[in-house]
């Protein structure tokens, strides 16, 4: 449903900074029905691809298709089946709900005829049924991005875009949107993609796209990432000189061992050999180790193990072709 060939982009030099390369011979598609989800560090080329798939940029070249339709080519084509939650908020906080919707449809041409259904169909899954006279910018965080979304919804989108549609939301405000999110998704045969930095939010999902550099890093579902680095870690905090425990954990074990922060992680290891190794660690290296565990992999450790980084909100900016 959206396929994205050979993409680059190069944001040209000025007086003070050299080119830069923001994507990098991109290639990723996201089949019809699917939910995907982008991640990468900052400066990655998430907001770049973004801007280019909703037709707010081009790129210097390459291909997309979304729904069958050339992006560049057709563009008023895949409006027509396209639905965009941008990250800041594109709703009226001075206006009412019910007339942030009606604005909408009037902006897309939707009759009076038609409207009451498809609003009604846009809200169905939301919370906002009994705040249709309120004012936007007196609800809460969670409810106002539930606005964002049921107004795009009117237009029945096949293809979803959000960019990090839950920024600023309390842990719980963020699970009842997305789980709003994936039952529509669901219910309707949407294809989303939403670009985000929230680990958990993309455990569900079916697929994760990892960015570095304008690079694709790796691309499957979640399940099959965490399978990148094994069903269990061992992770272990060292009492001194942590490179001198990791090059001898690496010299006897023969095994990968990763620093991270102030931790070494063991991975690659499967159901099981967790806990011997734990015990052959202590064994031999227990006056070097302040404190040692056994850990699931999850998604923040696969983004970790493929881009080197803590956390995409803590990566600095690297510039390329410099
Ligand atoms: N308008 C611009 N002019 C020049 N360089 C830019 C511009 N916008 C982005 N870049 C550069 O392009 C690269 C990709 O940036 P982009 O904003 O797409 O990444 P991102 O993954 O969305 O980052 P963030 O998570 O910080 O939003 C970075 O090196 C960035 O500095």
């Amino acid at each position: 449903m959206i396929q994205i060939q050979s993409l680059t982009h190069t944001y040209p030099a000025s007086r003070k900074q050299a080119p830069r390369v923001a994507l990098a011979d991109l290639t990723l598609s996201v089949a019809e029905g699917e939910f995907a989800i982008l991640s990468g560090p900052n400066g990655s080329g998430k907001s770049t691809l973004f801007r280019i798939l909703c037709g707010l940029a081009l790129p210097s070249s390459g291909k997309v298709s979304i729904g069958g339709f050339d992006l560049f080519a057709q563009p008023q084509h895949v409006r027509r089946i396209l639905g965009v939650v941008f990250q800041s908020p594109a709703v009226d906080k001075h206006l009412t709900v019910a007339e942030n919707l009606r604005l909408h449809a009037d902006l897309y041409g939707i009759g009076r005829g038609d409207f009451s259904r498809l609003r009604d169909d846009a809200l169905a899954w939301s919370d906002l049924a009994d705040r249709l006279e309120q004012k936007v910018e007196t609800l809460s965080g969670g409810l106002a991005r539930q606005v964002e979304l049921a107004k795009v919804l009117m237009t029945r989108p096949r293809v979803l875009l959000l960019d990090e549609p839950t920024t600023g939301l309390d842990p719980a405000s963020r699970r009842n949107f997305l789980g709003a999110l994936q039952k529509l998704q669901r219910e309707r045969g949407m294809t989303v993609l939403m670009t985000s930095h929230v680990f958990s939010e993309a455990e569900e999902v079916d697929r994760v796209a990892i960015l570095r550099e304008g690079n694709l890093l790796a691309y499957d579902s979640p399940q099959a990432l965490k399978a990148l680095i094994g069903t269990e870690m061992v992770v272990v905090r060292p009492q001194g000189d942590a490179e001198a425990l990791a090059a001898s954990l690496r010299a006897e074990l023969g095994l990968a061992v990763r620093r991270h922060g102030d931790e070494l992680r063991l991975e690659e290891t499967e159901n099981g050999e967790g806990l011997p190794m734990l015990e052959s660690i202590l064994e031999r290296w227990r006056d070097q180790i302040r404190s040692i565990s056994i850990k699931q992999p999850d998604l923040e450790d696969v983004f970790v193990h493929v881009t080197g980084r803590a956390e995409p909100e803590r990566a600095s900016h690297k510039e390329l072709g410099q």
